[in-house]
């Protein structure tokens, strides 16, 4: 695993983006060979979002040949409503790039048949080839997508009942109070991320620093669902310093030494 410690959110924002626009450049992609990205949401994301639309109205990526599959989406929250998360994917991304409209999947948590929803998704995925890449944000409990501390680390797409944490956490876009906020979720399986070719986390922040330390230098467990990227090949974390808070100093540096031999 590589960990990518940049100064601050600023920096951590385009180092992801330059990564992302790398890889879909190098893959060259065209309508038979498209790159497949895997997109999450929440605040993390959204440094990363503005260098993408940049560099897609600078002409420097293009999305045309791009499939997105967005990891995870409320139940029964309206697709209109402005905390889903088919409108944060269009606010903070899709009304910006080239990217076709049928290129874009995203779970539907208002779908009759949630579990036929979440199997269709998957197979999705299966028939796009698999994801390139997978991006991803980490909860403070150290939950990836909506896989809450309890989850199978081999899990696929399916529904999930979020925890008091995540609600309480995110309910600071739901006026602030927990009960608001949509009690269970689809989202894509810790499996179907570590089935990715590659998996790009993003992290920063203090109050993210035990999921960054739990993740980094803790066992696989998961209580910590994002622990599983130890097993992954190819898995990236970038984080700034506030989220390295709470790792040792000599893994600090480590990581620190690895990156400045790779320059
Ligand atoms: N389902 C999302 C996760 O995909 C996201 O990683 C996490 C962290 O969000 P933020 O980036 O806002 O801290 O929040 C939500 O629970």
């Amino acid at each position: 695993m590589r960990v990518i410690i940049e100064p601050d959110y600023a920096r951590l924002s385009k180092w992801a983006a330059d990564y992302v626009i790398n890889k879909i450049n190098a893959a060259n992609p065209t309508a038979e060979k498209p790159f497949v990205l895997g997109l999450p949401t929440g605040s993390s994301p959204i440094g990363m979002y503005k260098e993408l639309v940049k560099a897609n109205k600078e002409g420097r990526v293009s999305f045309k040949h791009v499939l997105t599959f967005n990891m995870d989406e409320y139940v029964g929250l309206p697709e209109e409503h402005p905390e889903s998360y088919h409108s944060f994917m269009a606010t903070n991304l899709f009304n910006h790039i080239d990217c076709p409209k049928e290129n874009i999947h995203i779970l539907n948590g208002n779908a009759p048949d949630l579990e036929a929803e979440c199997e269709h998704y998957e197979k999705m995925i299966e028939e796009a080839g698999g994801i390139d890449l997978f991006i991803g944000g980490i909860g403070p409990d150290g939950h990836i997508a909506f896989n809450e501390p309890g989850s199978s680390l081999t899990s696929r797409t399916r529904q999930k009942t979020l925890t008091t944490d995540t609600r309480i956490a995110n309910s600071r876009f739901f006026g602030g109070d927990p009960n608001n906020v949509p009690a269970h979720a689809l989202t894509v399986g810790v499996g179907t991320v570590m089935s990715a070719k590659e998996v790009l986390i993003l992290c920063n922040g203090h109050n993210k620093a035990r999921a960054l330390q739990a993740a980094v230098e803790g066992p696989v467990t998961q209580m910590w669902t994002i622990s599983v990227l130890q097993m992954h090949r190819h898995g990236i974390i970038v984080c700034d310093e506030p989220a390295c808070e709470e790792l040792k100093h000599g893994t600090y540096n480590y990581f620190k030494d690895i990156e400045k031999d790779q320059l």
